[in-house]
């Protein structure tokens, strides 16, 4: 399957080169596509005694005309609701005039209780917000709760960004063509989508590779390559060290919450640096983690003189303020001392990222420098605003836009955590996660998920990847435990969704 995510410019480029290229013309691709809605309606729905079908103006109709015959030739009764009518000489006339029903206004719409409801007003050419006959056939379905299987996308959702314009469906099954969109990762899309079927229709893979860009579904497949792997003559040193800093005596849980993650992940050897009033609380919980005393920058200093430390999490309960901003600038200022060593990488999560609310720029000019070790930030939506305020109140961006733009101004990797977690890095490439689970909303989990990264990093995994693999392991660990998880549960979990990695290409 293909992890490229094509945006709904890239896929109306993929149809004009596959429509050159062939084998297929666009009301070959048309045809192919109706028949897979029409096979999905007639496979989920068997019993099905009446399917309504609603078509716009555009190609998203011309589908629906084509999955309205078959259907119909297949002897289920069918009826047909146009908004508007196709242009002429386009496919869509043809599909239309392909179709022996006789259409009804839109506007004359009536939900048929127990009917099947085929979606096929408007999909990758949604260009404002549904209104009108479409808005209120959208509330009509919805309150008979009708079945709906939507064509590509449900009308009134965005298939750039996962947002719902002015109102949408909500679909039972929706199908889509080629390879999967944004829209259908980012919520409330995914949501909207109810089980999304991606159907071949005939375009070339090659096309498909011409035209995607850098946009990925994350799964195993796009970082399994790095993913670390122990040599046999490995030892602890070399499988990588991480360093988690503490917080003050109350506030230590966090720090071991990461510095288990990081262990579990795969790092060689963990460190817990922890101010010294902390020591005792932390010893009391520490067991094959390594406890060392950090209180100022003098001793940081001293640490990173070392260099054995190769990934950091600074922020996970460690206080919101002028220390954790320096500590961060003196790891990131660092790096090219460090880098011989091997240090490559600091996550900065919690209150390290909130300690830069007034005073951003400085810690993305720190990650700009070319030896500085890689800054992988970790906001959910509320730090998100804090460090990246202006993007954030861009309301044309999608979650993943913003991330994207973060992670170039930042000069970071951001893992833009949620429900639909997107990670970006500053050369572009992004992906978006979509094996999470609601569980997963536990106070703790994220400092987990910070442990996880700077695990994958010390073991010299590249950040974007890093980052990525550690979004997946914590919500297929979340996903697996399911009901009554805490944070607790996490480290303990990747054992079980790490291994399969090793065993099989194919899992995931
Ligand atoms: N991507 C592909 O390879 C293929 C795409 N096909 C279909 O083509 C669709 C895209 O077709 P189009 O580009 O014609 O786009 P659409 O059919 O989604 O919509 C375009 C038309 O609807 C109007 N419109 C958009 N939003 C509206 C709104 N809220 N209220 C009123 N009018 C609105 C536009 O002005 C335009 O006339 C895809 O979603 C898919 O279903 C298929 O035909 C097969 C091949
Ligand atoms: N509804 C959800 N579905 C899937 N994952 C979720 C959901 N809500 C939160 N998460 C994930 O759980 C983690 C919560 O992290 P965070 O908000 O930092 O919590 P905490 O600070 O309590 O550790 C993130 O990885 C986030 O993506
Ligand atoms: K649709």
């Amino acid at each position: 399957m293909r992890l490229e995510l094509l945006t709904p410019a890239e896929m109306a480029d993929a149809d004009r080169l596959a429509i050159a290229e062939g084998p297929f013309d666009g009301i070959g691709l048309m045809r192919n596509a109706g028949r897979a809605v029409a096979d999905v309606v007639l496979e989920r729905f068997p019993a099905a005694a009446h399917v309504q079908v609603l078509v716009g103006p555009g190609n998203n109709g011309g589908d629906g005309y084509v999955a309205a015959r078959i259907l119909q030739e297949s002897g289920i009764a069918v009826s047909l609701w146009a908004s508007g009518t196709p242009r002429e000489g386009s496919d869509a006339a043809i599909a239309a005039e392909e179709c022996p029903l006789t259409a009804s206004p839109l506007a004359e719409f009536e939900a048929a209780a127990g009917a099947v409801v085929v979606d096929a007003l408007y999909g990758a050419g949604l260009s404002k917000p549904l209104s009108g006959d479409a808005a209120r056939a959208v509330t009509l379905i919805t309150e008979k709760k009708l079945k709906v299987v939507a064509v590509d996308l449900p009308s009134g959702v965005s298939g750039e960004s996962g947002k719902v314009l002015g109102s949408a469906f909500r679909a039972a099954v929706t199908v889509t063509f080629a390879c999967k969109k944004p829209g259908h990762l980012l919520l409330p899309g995914r949501d909207l989508c109810g089980d999304l079927i991606v159907a071949d229709i005939g375009i070339r893979s090659s096309v498909l590779d011409t035209v995607a860009g850098r946009i990925f579904e994350n799964k195993p497949p796009l970082w399994r390559d790095v993913f670390p792997k122990p040599a046999v003559d490995t030892h602890k040193y070399r499988r990588g060290h991480a360093g988690i800093f503490s917080g003050g005596p109350t506030t230590t849980g966090a720090a071991r919450l990461s510095a288990l993650a990081a262990a579990r992940a795969g790092a060689g050897a963990v460190t817990v640096f922890s101010p010294g009033n902390a020591l005792a609380v932390n010893a009391m919980h520490l067991t094959s983690i390594m406890l060392r005393k950090v209180d100022d920058i003098a001793e940081l200093a001293a640490v990173l003189g070392e260099g054995r430390s190769s990934a950091f999490v600074l922020g996970p309960g460690f206080g919101v303020g002028e220390k954790a901003r320096d500590f961060a600038l003196a790891i990131l200022a660092a790096g090219g001392r460090l880098a011989e060593a091997g240090a490559e990488g600091l996550v900065l999560d919690a209150d390290g990222i909130t300690a830069f609310r007034d005073a951003p720029q400085w810690l993305f000019e720190a990650a700009a420098r070319a030896e500085a070790p890689a800054l992988v930030l970790t906001p959910h939506e509320g730090e998100f605003v804090r460090l990246f305020p202006e993007i954030a109140g861009k309301e044309d961006l999608s979650k993943l836009g913003k991330a994207r733009a973060a992670a170039e101004a930042a000069h970071a990797v951001i893992i833009y955590k949620g429900a639909d977690t997107v990670i970006a890095a500053p050369d572009g490439r992004t992906a978006i996660n979509s094996n999470g689970a609601p569980w997963l909303a536990t106070a703790g989990s994220g400092d987990v998920l910070a442990g996880i990264v700077a695990g994958l990093i010390a073991q010299r995994m590249p950040p974007f990847e890093a980052a990525c693999a550690a979004v997946w392991l914590h919500a297929e660990a979340g996903s697996q435990l399911g009901p009554g998880l805490i944070a607790e549960d996490l480290p303990a979990a990747l054992p079980r969704v790490i291994k399969p990695l090793y065993l099989s290409p194919d899992a995931g």
